[in-house]
């Protein structure tokens, strides 16, 4: 199967233009200039993005991405692998807190289901079945994925974004979910920034300190297995998940069809970051919703030089950290477009 465009091609950079424009608007709005913070910078960002002044965050198109993982074997995990299936099935019941989150901001959420290690039953609404393999290869034995399996990721998560933007989507939201996911994530950012495991394995789910020791183990083994592979596709086919292979995909694809995207925790950053790799202007498409608790999500962070919005001690993936943070870009969004300028009101700007 072949690499998505997006992968092989830069997108577009920002509007240089609008954000000139946006900027210019901000200093003229009845506040002392600076005032209203980050808000300002987001309004800025997001007039770029979208390529004119009024920036909208209307149609939010959300996508939850899920796969095993099997690195599970190992023991990596607080949950039992099952969990990856059970939760697609909350989610298309309605039950997860994306799915309350999507509910809250009038969102679209979709499933996209790479695999999973255990077969999932019944009708599930709003699940999309794009089985690659029941779960990956365990990465601290053998290459997680094949060249064929991590195009094909890639491919379904560039698809959704498609989705996403034939639904006129203002934003873009991808969520994880994938027991064991931080193992494969800490792993890959590991072999990606140069980083030794004890600065990026954490304990996810809620791994006791034993079990952390016991994974940042793993990990090291992973790395002496797959070397410290610098090279964004080796690195995501060796050490990554089908879940987030697609959530590269899927930022890939938003930011070739110039959507902006708001990008949640440790796994969709380390995601992210693939993204940033291999097509460095993928960059300007990208906003921060949160910090994650997961330690090495700062690390990640940092390399993608990002500041995220909201810092809540939330760590659980889904998607559910940009969610929580999107209130914010439509308050920055309704400042920008809302507010009076100083010719307009009659107030006097300055002394
Ligand atoms: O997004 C995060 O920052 C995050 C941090 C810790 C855990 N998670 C979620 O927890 C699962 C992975 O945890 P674990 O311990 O099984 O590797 C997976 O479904 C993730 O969505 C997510
Ligand atoms: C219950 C549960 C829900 C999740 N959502 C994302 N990761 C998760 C992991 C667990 C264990």
């Amino acid at each position: 199967m072949p690499l998505p465009s997006a992968w092989t091609s830069p997108p577009q950079p920002t509007d240089a233009a609008a954000r000139q424009r946006a900027l210019a608007r901000q200093g003229m709005l009845t506040k002392p200039s600076g005032s209203l913070g980050r808000l300002e910078t987001l309004a800025v960002d997001l007039c770029a993005m979208q390529g004119h002044d009024h920036p909208v965050i209307d149609q939010v198109a959300i996508t939850v991405f899920a796969g095993d993982h099997g690195v599970c074997d190992e023991g990596v995990s607080a949950f039992p692998q099952a969990v990856t299936g059970q939760m697609i099935a909350n989610f298309a019941n309605g039950g997860a807190a994306i799915s309350a989150m999507a509910r809250e901001l009038g969102a679209s959420l979709e499933v996209v289901n790479l695999g999973t290690a255990t077969p999932l039953e019944g009708q599930l609404e709003g699940v999309r079945h794009r089985p690659i393999a029941p779960g990956t290869a365990n990465l601290m034995r053998q290459s997680a994925m094949t060249e064929d399996q991590v195009s094909a990721a890639l491919q379904a998560g560039d698809a959704a974004a498609g989705r996403a933007a034939d639904a006129g989507a203002h934003l873009f939201i991808a969520g994880d979910m994938g027991i064991g996911n931080t193992t494969s994530a800490a792993a890959l950012a590991c072999a990606l920034l140069g980083e030794a495991p004890e600065a990026l394995v954490g304990p996810g789910t809620g791994l006791d300190a034993e079990g952390l020791s016991h994974k940042a183990a793993v990990v090291v083994r992973a790395l002496q297995r797959h070397g410290g592979h610098r090279d964004p596709l080796t690195a995501l086919q060796s050490l990554g998940g089908l879940e987030i292979a697609a959530i590269t995909g899927a930022i890939m694809g938003a930011a070739q069809r110039r959507i902006p995207v708001l990008v949640d925790g440790f796994i969709v950053s380390t995601a992210a970051l693939v993204a940033v790799r291999q097509q460095p202007q993928v960059r300007e498409w990208l906003l921060f919703g949160h910090r994650s608790a997961e330690p090495g999500h700062q690390r990640v962070l940092d390399a993608l030089e990002a500041t995220p919005l909201l810092d809540l001690g939330m760590r659980l993936g889904e998607g559910s950290g940009a969610a929580i943070a999107v209130p914010l870009l439509r308050s920055a969004c309704a400042l920008h477009n809302g507010m009076a300028t100083f010719d307009d009101a009659g107030v006097s700007n300055r002394a």
